[in-house]
């Protein structure tokens, strides 16, 4: 009720606050200088497909030009106006992008406006890309997107933590990334409905006995307590904080990393955690999308292959950016701090890739590289393929040494499940 009085309020603060129209949104999109010619007859039309927004993608046919109107509801579009969410996550988006800008740049969407009142903004037109979730389904290798993912973590997480900047700087810009609605939603959906009995849980029947075991799984549950007290507590760097493969806009020779709403200061290992987990959840689905068994086994061992090269690439990265960047004195001198650091970071990325996969399969919202499978059986056993991996990372976590023991895990969890 308190959620709800509060944002209720802030859009009535915002006077002109409203839900866009699509006529509406070809109106807004002329106001960005010299983008489209004068009198261009634009199109309009929503595309969004994720869980919380409007997406507007404004095109004009003459000039093949188009951009991209993204306007915050003051509720999670998946649920309904009985889930009211922040409006300022569209502030958090906007300026996220523009720092991510640069600090990766090219590997993100250029911002042209930001509009607070309408809780929108106005961006680069990335149709030429597609979104990676799709491009894995449908079975494409994305030769550049190891190189570019690991540069954008590394550079991304490196120059906003303690190491990369002023310390005082830095704790400014926590301030300005404080965003408890979006990380309520993680810790709930992510850390806590999984492991108990919650109504925002969905999962099918067919795997209930592996739901049960989730919840009856002590050991787990202390690895998740950990890790979930430290996505509370670490304000280790500037996160994207929902960087799964839908975020991700591919082609074979760029990458775009979209849709940072879920912005704040948390642990590193957290976004590098979700791009393992997704390509793994991937790795699940696989069984069904490719039948041929040689391709099947091609197109997983890309996959771990990937899981393998982003790890070792951000690690190389993020150690170089320490060996020539590092503003903590002590930390850039006390010898073995820096193996120590990249240590935890393997740990910490390994045990949230575990809990973000057991997510997408028991809890509210899933992912279309499983879900999408129609046969009832293949389903299921994707499902169960998942969650044992899951499972096992965070067993694994804080006793990782090596991205070798998660990618050994993912082989004989899938000798397991032949
Ligand atoms: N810059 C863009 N260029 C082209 N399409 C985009 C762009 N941003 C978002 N989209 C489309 O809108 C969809 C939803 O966008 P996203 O930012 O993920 O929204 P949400 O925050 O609701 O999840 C994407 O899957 C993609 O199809
Ligand atoms: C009720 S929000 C569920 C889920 O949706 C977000 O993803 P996206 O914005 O990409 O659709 C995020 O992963 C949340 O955990």
């Amino acid at each position: 009720m308190l959620i709800f009085l509060k944002i209720q309020s802030e859009v009535d603060k915002l006077s002109a606050y409203h839900p866009l129209t699509e006529q509406e949104a070809i109106e807004f999109s002329r106001s960005i200088p010299e983008f489209f010619p004068a009198g261009a007859v634009l199109t309009s039309r929503e595309i969004g497909d994720g869980n919380l927004n409007l997406v507007f993608h404004i095109t004009d046919a003459a000039s093949g030009k188009g951009l991209i109107v993204k306007q915050a509801l003051p509720y999670a579009k998946v649920v309904g106006e009985s889930w009211p969410l922040t409006l300022d996550r569209a502030r958090i988006e906007s300026e996220a992008l523009i720092l991510q800008n640069e600090l990766a740049p090219g590997l993100v969407p250029t911002v042209y406006k930001y509009d607070a009142e309408l809780a929108l903004t106005v961006m680069e037109d990335l149709s030429d890309h597609v979104i990676m979730r799709q491009g894995l389904v449908d079975g494409n290798k994305y030769p550049k997107f190891a190189e570019d993912i690991s540069t954008f973590m590394a550079n991304t997480l490196f120059f906003t933590s303690d190491l990369g900047m002023n310390q005082q700087d830095k704790k400014e810009r926590v301030k300005a990334f404080i965003n408890p609605d979006l990380c309520k939603i993680t810790e709930d959906l992510i850390f806590d409905d999984p492991y108990t009995d919650s109504p925002n849980n969905n999962f099918e029947a067919a795997i209930a006995d592996a739901a049960e075991a989730l919840r009856n799984d002590d050991a787990l549950h202390l690895e998740v307590a950990i890790l979930r007290n430290k996505f509370l507590t670490n304000a280790q760097a500037l996160l994207h904080g929902d960087l799964h493969t839908g975020s991700v806009f591919v082609t074979a020779q760029s990458t775009k990393v979209i849709d940072p709403e879920f912005a704040y200061y948390g642990p590193i290992g957290f976004d590098v955690g979700a791009v393992i987990a997704n390509l793994l959840l991937n790795y699940a689905g696989q069984a069904h999308w490719i039948k041929d068994e040689a391709e099947l086994a091609d197109f997983r061992s890309y996959l771990l292959g990937s899981v393998r090269e982003i790890w070792t690439k951000f690690e190389n990265k993020f150690g170089a950016l320490w060996d020539e960047h590092n503003a903590d004195r002590l930390a850039s001198s006390a010898s073995g701090y820096k193996q120590y650091y990249i240590n935890k970071l393997l740990q910490d990325s390994i045990g949230f890739a575990g809990c973000k996969m057991v997510r997408r399969i028991v809890g509210l919202a899933h992912v279309a590289d499983i879900d999408r499978i129609e046969d009832a059986a293949e389903r299921e056993k994707a499902q169960r393929l998942a969650l044992e991996i899951g499972t096992s990372l965070i067993h694994l976590n804080r006793q990782a040494i090596s991205i070798e023991q998660a990618i050994d895990i993912v082989l004989s969890a899938t000798t397991k499940h032949v």
